[in-house]
């Protein structure tokens, strides 16, 4: 049985490492309304990050867009209780309200004279309701609508579903989540996906142009290496490309160093920094264990070893799922942070930082993940890798070429 005592020890352990995530002290936190829409919303991701974006009380409004699915995700989030703050009722609100329970008792009167007197009274009483009931209605309508700010101010939480719904989805999104496409399945690369994702994420972002140019959009669709490129390609003939609202969603390679440099270096993992640059697919994760904090004097056998599982990361979870996806509760992890980042930086916190894969010019790569810092619109600055191991330079050199040919690969696509 579940005791009260854990739920709070759980709830605890929680606030203390992902305070946005999990907490729910949301009278305390006003902010602007934000809207954010999550494409792809009923697949493995996007179903548990559309979860925790519900639990982000920077959100005010939740998107949920797929090409099916959507209605039952959107129905099922919607009834979590989340951000359910009732504001205070202002003097004017109650003073309409008053008007309007006034004339609902009187076209109640009315309404029992002409019931129970003679065909006269009841011919007066239907006058005098002709007079009553369309500014009742026009008052209700207020009433109706006070009443919803007064007593449901929760995220607004709606589910789109099929290509005529995007549209809606989008407008008026402030960050817009891309976990649309398929995943890997053993064996397979990143790249692989490549001939079906690349289609998705042209027509979606596409979409974006059209109805939410000012979004920042966070990829996570695979091969980000690519993606990132083709989304660039699609906003630039629009001409609504902003290179500080496009972000590849590279934050579960951080999510997996820390994770893993911890349990080597015996650290509280939720102190551990590790900066992860370069791309998003095998060698191109190239995480920079020098700079990891807390320091921990560790073997070079470890690093290396601890590099290669952070590559490998998402292939030993495709390994273990043994053909049922990769990973997406991890993913929707990561993508929440990323997300809660964004929002952040777009309220004016300041010294948001996090890695994303951006355009850029820390390297002669046109995009390349390294830290960026986050503000109101979008990346403020992209910041450099600092000082690299000589493992860490070889590393980086080897992986310039891969990323280079997804980078080329994604841009020739756009352009087809
Ligand atoms: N960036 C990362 O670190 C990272 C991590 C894990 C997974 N991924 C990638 O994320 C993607 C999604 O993975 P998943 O496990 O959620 O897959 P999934 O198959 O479980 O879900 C994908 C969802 O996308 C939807 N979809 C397909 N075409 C669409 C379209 N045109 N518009 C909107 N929605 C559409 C599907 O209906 C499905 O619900 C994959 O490409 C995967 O490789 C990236
Ligand atoms: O490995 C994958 O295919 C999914 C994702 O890119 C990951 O890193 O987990």
């Amino acid at each position: 049985m579940v005791k009260p005592s854990m739920l709070r020890s759980l709830h605890s352990a929680a606030t203390r490492g992902v305070s946005h995530l999990s907490r729910r002290g949301y009278a305390s936190e006003p902010g602007p309304e934000r809207k954010v829409a999550v494409l792809g919303a009923a697949g493995g991701i996007g179903q548990p990050l559309s979860l925790l974006m519900k639990l982000n009380p920077l959100v005010s409004s939740l998107s949920l867009y797929d090409i099916a699915g959507t209605p039952g995700v959107a129905a099922d989030v919607s009834h979590i209780n989340t951000r359910s703050k009732v504001p205070p009722i202002y003097p004017l609100n109650r003073i309409i309200l008053l008007c309007v329970f006034l004339f609902r008792i009187i076209d109640f009167a009315v309404f029992l004279r002409g019931a129970l007197y003679s065909v006269v009274v009841k011919l007066r009483a239907l006058c005098s309701a002709a007079f009553c009931v369309p500014i009742c209605g026009f008052l209700g309508k207020i009433e109706a609508l006070m009443w919803f700010d007064l007593r449901y101010r929760v995220i607004i939480v709606a589910g789109y579903q099929g290509e005529e719904e995007l549209g809606k989805a989008l407008e008026g999104a402030d960050v817009v989540i891309i976990p649309a496409g398929v995943p890997r399945k053993p064996g397979m690369t990143r790249d692989d996906l490549f001939n079906i994702n690349a289609g998705i994420v042209k027509a979606l972002c596409t979409a974006i142009s059209k109805y939410c140019p000012h979004a920042l959009v966070n990829m996570i669709s695979n091969p980000v290496n690519s993606t990132v490129p083709i989304a660039a390609e699609v906003f630039k003939k629009a001409g609504t490309y902003d290179e500080k609202r496009l972000f590849g969603v590279t934050t579960l390679d951080v999510v997996r160093a820390k994770t893993f440099y911890a349990g080597k270096a015996n650290v509280p993992v939720d102190g551990v920094n590790v900066p992860v640059v370069g791309g998003h697919a095998g060698i191109t994760i190239l995480p920079l264990f020098s700079q990891a904090t807390p320091k921990a004097n560790l073997d070079d056998d470890v690093i290396k070893a601890l590099t290669k599982r952070t590559q490998d990361g998402g292939t030993e979870v495709v390994e273990a799922k043994a053909g049922k996806g990769s990973a997406t509760l991890s993913m929707a992890y990561a993508g929440a942070l990323f997300a809660d980042a964004c929002l952040k930086g777009l309220n004016g916190v300041p010294d948001v930082v996090e890695c994303s894969f951006v355009q850029s010019t820390v390297t002669e790569l046109p995009f390349f993940a390294s830290k960026v810092r986050l503000g109101k619109n979008g990346v403020e600055e992209v910041l450099g890798l600092g000082p690299l191991s000589d493992f860490e330079k070889q590393g980086l050199e080897s992986l310039k070429g891969e990323l280079k040919s997804s980078i080329e690969k994604g841009i020739k696509f756009a352009n087809q």
